[in-house]
């Protein structure tokens, strides 16, 4: 193993225990991210679960910890396993006020624009109100596809959607929980990140729900809707109407 390479990455991996397992967490790395044509610069930081290593106990040492993950790097398939990650910016250890958006991975809509669903504009939306709040992270939790269903059954669900199904009903008749989501590990990176209160950036009080119990230090909510459209409008109100949403600031045309 060479040296210099452990040394450079060395001080900017760190490990987060918890009782279900090891995450191992890179960064601070410099993000200059094109905004609405503005560059805005973020602190960007990845994590891995260690189960999902070869050999899960070596990289997860306490010592000698850099060594053994690059060793595991290259054999341990990273790329067929989701990583999620977090855009930090500003001061978000000391700010005593800082935005926080769970934005769970939207394949066809953060990627492909789709207007079936809010997903790309919450995304680029809540980038904007963090920026402008001066402090905040936008955390995007890729096994969350589809609300914890993976793209593939998303692809199914759809299909039952065009039928008539809501959203809801698609995910229940194949098979699946309306909403599988964990944000177990997500909360560990956050804790190691702030430990002072945040306003959660969400239009679901499940979500805010969910979190609160998992332990996440929330104070406020701020709602995000917008970009309603013919495409969208039942999936918007099958949000209010069956998954509870905060209803108060929805204007549907
Ligand atoms: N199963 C299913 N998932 C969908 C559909 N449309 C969008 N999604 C997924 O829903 C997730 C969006 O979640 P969020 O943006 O957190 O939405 P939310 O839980 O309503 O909460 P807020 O946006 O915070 O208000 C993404 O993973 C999308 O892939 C759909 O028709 N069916």
């Amino acid at each position: 193993m060479n040296a210099k390479i452990v040394g450079i990455l060395d001080d900017r991996i760190q490990t987060i225990k918890s009782k279900s397992g090891t995450i191992i967490l890179v960064g601070p790395i410099s993000l200059p991210v094109n905004l609405d044509g503005e560059t805005v610069k973020f602190q960007w930081y990845c994590w891995l679960p260690c189960k999902d290593l070869v050999h899960s106990e070596g990289g997860c040492r306490e010592t000698e910890r850099t060594e053994y993950l690059i060793e595991q790097l290259s054999e341990s398939n990273l790329a067929e396993k989701q990583q999620s990650s977090v855009l930090v910016y500003g001061d978000f250890a000391e700010n005593d006020d800082a935005f926080i958006r769970m934005h769970s991975i939207c394949h066809t809509g953060d990627i492909f624009g789709s207007k079936r669903c809010d997903c790309g504009f919450q995304l680029h939306q809540s980038m904007k109100m963090i920026v402008s709040h001066g402090t905040g992270a936008l955390f995007y939790l890729a096994n969350h596809e589809g609300r914890g269903i993976g793209l593939f059954s998303k692809a199914m669900a759809y299909i039952l959607q065009e039928k008539g199904y809501d959203t809801v009903e698609a995910n229940l008749e194949l098979g699946f929980q309306d909403d599988t989501r964990s944000y177990e590990d997500t909360l560990l990176v956050l804790a190691h990140l702030r430990s002072k209160p945040v306003t959660l950036i969400t239009n679901n009080p499940k979500k805010l729900a969910a979190l609160k119990a998992s332990g996440m230090n929330v104070d406020d909510r701020v709602p995000l809707w917008g970009d309603i459209s013919e495409f969208n409008r039942k999936y918007l109100e099958t949000k209010v109407n069956r998954s509870g949403h905060f209803a108060e600031e929805l204007t549907i045309p």
